[in-house]
Formats: structure tokens, C-alpha cells, sequence
């Protein structure tokens, strides 16, 4: 959705909250989402999921849902600038504690900047919210104030925000920064504001895919959409298996191990199946291992849809005791995902240093049990969709040291078109955001990817 209705002012401050009041339910449900994201560090995937998600997002409409995703969405991808337009627009900053009203102030301001939503409704609802609510109630007349003068002055405003290092959070920027220099860190930060394309790999030809899809192919074989609207599942080719949905960045690590046809091949942290998918499709044998009973029924319904087949195998990597070794091994390993922070703004909101730096030490102990997995002469890709180097390159390289049996086989340019510049000194693949330039910033980008292809020797 894209702002262009003209700002439309109330009058007067809206009466007192109605229960009933068409759009005041998902406004507070934005609202209490919104908290328990940035207060309570928890995941937006988890909160609107249609089956496990927050009592009252499951108890919304289909559309009301779709409405308080795409606040949220925008509310987390443009954070720190909207905190800036409000900042700009009270005298003194919000009393510490003031948590509620802030969060009504960013959901009013997210809808009045970036959403196709009349600003009236906006305001009027954000008041009432904030009128019913005892923590915020004697603020009420501060929020119309406030949410009116976004709604008049939104040009003349937002260039309150127009650094994008606003809406990264500070330490964020500072380990990209030192990982890959100021101007790459700067990029990330503003290609995160922009939407991300839809990207596809076709089950046999990504040009037929791209036809039928109305998309473009990129020079990986990515198909990719942009500006695309609508449900997934609704899209040509959906239902007959034809494509599923990949980002271009999470496709490449299976393109490392060559041809994979006839091969024993064992997916080691498979849900919901992207990477399983990519290894069947290619011919291989393949063994999806996952510790998530949920997880891999989602990983079976996926590969059925696609009329692929895996042998899945529900358990701990740690427990895992095959029958015999195989030629490909995969770690995609659980990460922080700051790579995706694009598709999934509350990822910048919900991480931490720590976790970071805990979920390295849980990729190296993944990274020496998958090893014991690989026959002699066979290969091993371990990828993760982290950004931060803890987390790919220095994991990569401590296993290497300690573990004289495998070496890095470099990637070529050849393996990854128009990505030469992922291919980094020690031929590790290492994509980020501000890579694959396109036509225009919404066709641009790729996850941050980390791969790195180890070939055992004996
Ligand atoms: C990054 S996701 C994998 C994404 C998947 N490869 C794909 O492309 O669709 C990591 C997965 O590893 C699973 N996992 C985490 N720890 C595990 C373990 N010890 N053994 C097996 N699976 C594990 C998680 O439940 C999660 O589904």
C-alpha cells in the first residue's frame, strides 16, 4: 500500500473508544503487536501466524489482518524515522514509561506516512485507543495534536527521516560497518527500507515461470516479481507446483554442489524445505533432517504441492546416526536472519549481540556433527542467512583450523552470474542486501547470505 490519500483533518478530538468501532480492533492489535516486538523482543512471523499466532490476530478478519501486517511491516521497516517525525512534532520527549502511547504515536504516524490509509481514520482511531486505555488516556489530546500535524505537514516532515541510518539500530550499523566498510553498511541500511521483490525458483524452466508470472529472470535463474500484490497461494502455478517461493540469495547455496543427480544428499536443518526442494528437484536422494515436528509438516506439505519427494527424518542434528555417509551434506544452520531483515523488519528489533554470538558457538557445534556426516571425497555447504561475519566467515575458518581433513573449494564467478562480487579472498560466497542491482531499488537486492562449500578429503 502506498500513501497518497490527501490528509484529512478532524475536527476535533474523536469521542471515547466504541469496543465495535470498524478498524479500532486492528488498530489495537497493531498496537499490542507492535509491543510485544520491540518490548518483549518477539517474532512477527510467530505473533501472525494463521494457526499459533496472538489470540487476538487470529480472532481478526482475513482483511484486518492483512491491514495490521502491513502497519506492523512499515511501523518496523521505518522505526527510527517515524520516531523522528513524532520527536519533531512534541515540545518535550515522551515521559520514560510511556511506553502504550508510543506505540498508538507509531501505528497513527506508520498508517499517516506509508499507508493508503485516510489520515482521519487514522487519528480519530489512534485517539480513541488511546482515551481507552488508563495508561494513556490523559494523553489523548496529545495524540490528535501530534498525528494531525504529521497528517498536515507529512512533506515538509519526513525529511526528519531521511537518513537511513535511523531505522538501523545502532549496533546493527556498527557490525556492518565493521565487516564491510561504511558505504556497504550505509547501502544495507537504505536498500532495507525499500520492499523486497517477490522472488521464485521454478521447478524446470525459470523462463516459463517468469512468462507465466509476468516477472523477470535474474542472471542467477531467479525468477523474481516485483511489486507484486496479492496471496502467494493465488498466483499462477501455485497450485500445480510449478514454482515455490525462494529468495535469489537462499538459492545459491545448493548450486555448490555441482550436479547432484543420483547423489545421496542429506538437507541437516531442512524446514520449510526451500533448500530439500532445490536438492530433489536436481535428482539427488535426499534425507531432510529437522528438529521441528511443526516445521517438517510444513517441509512435507511444501514438497508434496511440488511433487517431490525426500525421505524426512524428524530429530536432533546431534542424534542423527544415518546408516552411511553421504556425498552432499547441507547446513543451512539456524541464525540470527539479519540477512532478511529486509523481508522481515522485526528481525532488526528482536535480535541481539548475544544472540549472535550464541548462535556462532550452536553453527560450530552444527558445523563439526554435520562434517562426521560426509563420505571421503564429498562435500559439505554450510549457509546461513545472517549478515554478521560471527556467524559465517570466522565459524567457517575456525572449523577449517581445527578440522585438517576438509578444504574450502572456492566458488567460481561461473557458478553465481552476476554475483562475482559475492565471491570473497578465501572463496566463500557472502551476499548482502545492497548486491544485484537492478532497474530500480524494488527489483534490486538479495538476502545477506553466507556459503561456504568445504570438500573433505579423505
Ligand atoms: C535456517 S532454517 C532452515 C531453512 C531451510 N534450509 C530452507 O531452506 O527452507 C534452520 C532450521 O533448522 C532447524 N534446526 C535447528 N536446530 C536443529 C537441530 N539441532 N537439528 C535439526 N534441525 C535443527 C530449525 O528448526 C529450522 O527449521
Amino acid at each position: 500500500m502506498s500513501k497518497n490519500a490527501k490528509p484529512q483533518r478532524p475536527a476535533r478530538p474523536a469521542a471515547p473508544a466504541n469496543p465495535d468501532r470498524p478498524g479500532l480492533a486492528s488498530r489495537r492489535v497493531a498496537t499490542r503487536l507492535l509491543s510485544a516486538v520491540v518490548d518483549t523482543r518477539t517474532s512477527l512471523d510467530g505473533l501472525t501466524d494463521r494457526k499459533h499466532g496472538h489470540p487476538e490476530f487470529r480472532a481478526l478478519e482475513a482483511r484486518d489482518q492483512a491491514l495490521v501486517k502491513a502497519i506492523l511491516t512499515v511501523a518496523l521497516r521505518r522505526r527510527g524515522t517515524i520516531g523522528a517525525v513524532i520527536a519533531a512534532c512534541i515540545e518535550k520527549p515522551l515521559p520514560a514509561g510511556a511506553a502504550a502511547l508510543r506505540h498508538i504515536l507509531h501505528v497513527g504516524a506508520a498508517q499517516i506516512l506509508f499507508l493508503d490509509v485516510p489520515d482521519a481514520a487514522a487519528v480519530d482511531l489512534a485517539v480513541s485507543q488511546a482515551d481507552a486505555d488508563p495508561r494513556s488516556a490523559r494523553f489523548a489530546r496529545l495524540v490528535n495534536a501530534v498525528l494531525r500535524r504529521i497528517a498536515r505537514e507529512r512533506e515538509a516532515l519526513l525529511p526528519a527521516g531521511d537518513d537511513p541510518r535511523l531505522d538501523t539500530p545502532a549496533w546493527l550499523l556498527e557490525r556492518w560497518t565493521a565487516a564491510y566498510g561504511e558505504r556497504e553498511a550505509l547501502a544495507i541500511a537504505a536498500i532495507h527500507r525499500v520492499p523486497a521483490p517477490l522472488d521464485f525458483t521454478a521447478r524446470r524452466d525459470p523462463a516459463d515461470v517468469a512468462r507465466m508470472l509476468g516477472a523477470e529472470v535474474l542472471p542467477t535463474g531467479t525468477v523474481r516479481l516485483t511489486g507484486g500484490e496479492g496471496a502467494v497461494g493465488e498466483l499462477p502455478g501455485f497450485a500445480a507446483g510449478d514454482w515455490w517461493v525462494q529468495d535469489a540469495a537462499a538459492a545459491l547455496p545448493v548450486r555448490l554442489f555441482g550436479d547432484l543427480a543420483g547423489r545421496r544428499a542429506a538437507d541437516l536443518c531442512a524446514a520449510p524445505g526451500g533448500k530439500t526442494a532445490q536438492m530433489a528437484a536436481a535428482g539427488a536422494r535426499v534425507t531432510a533432517l529437522e528438529i521441528s515436528a511443526s516445521r517438517l509438516r510444513r517441509l512435507g506439505e511444501n514438497l508434496a504441492r511440488l511433487g517431490l519427494e525426500a525421505q524426512t527424518h524428524l530429530g536432533d542434528l546431534g542424534d542423527f546416526r544415518p546408516d552411511a555417509p553421504f556425498d552432499a551434506v547441507l547446513l543451512d544452520a539456524p541464525c540470527s536472519s539479519t540477512g532478511t531483515i529486509r523481508r522481515h523488519p522485526d528481525v532488526a528489533w528482536t535480535k541481539t549481540t548475544e544472540e549472535v554470538e550464541k548462535l556462532a558457538g550452536v553453527q560450530a557445534r552444527m558445523l563439526r556433527q554435520g562434517a562426521a556426516l560426509v563420505a571421503p571425497g564429498g562435500c559439505l555447504v554450510f549457509s546461513n542467512c545472517s549478515l554478521d561475519p560471527g556467524e559465517g566467515e570466522a565459524v567457517a575458518r575456525a572449523f577449517l583450523a581445527e578440522t585438517p581433513d576438509f578444504a574450502v573449494e572456492p566458488v567460481r564467478p561461473d557458478e553465481v552470474p552476476g554475483l562475482g562480487e559475492a565471491i570473497t579472498g578465501e572463496g566463500f560466497l557472502r551476499t548482502t542486501p545492497a548486491m544485484l542491482g537492478r532497474a530500480s531499488p524494488e527489483a534490486s537486492g538479495l538476502d545477506g547470505f553466507f556459503a561456504a562449500r568445504l570438500r573433505r578429503a579423505r
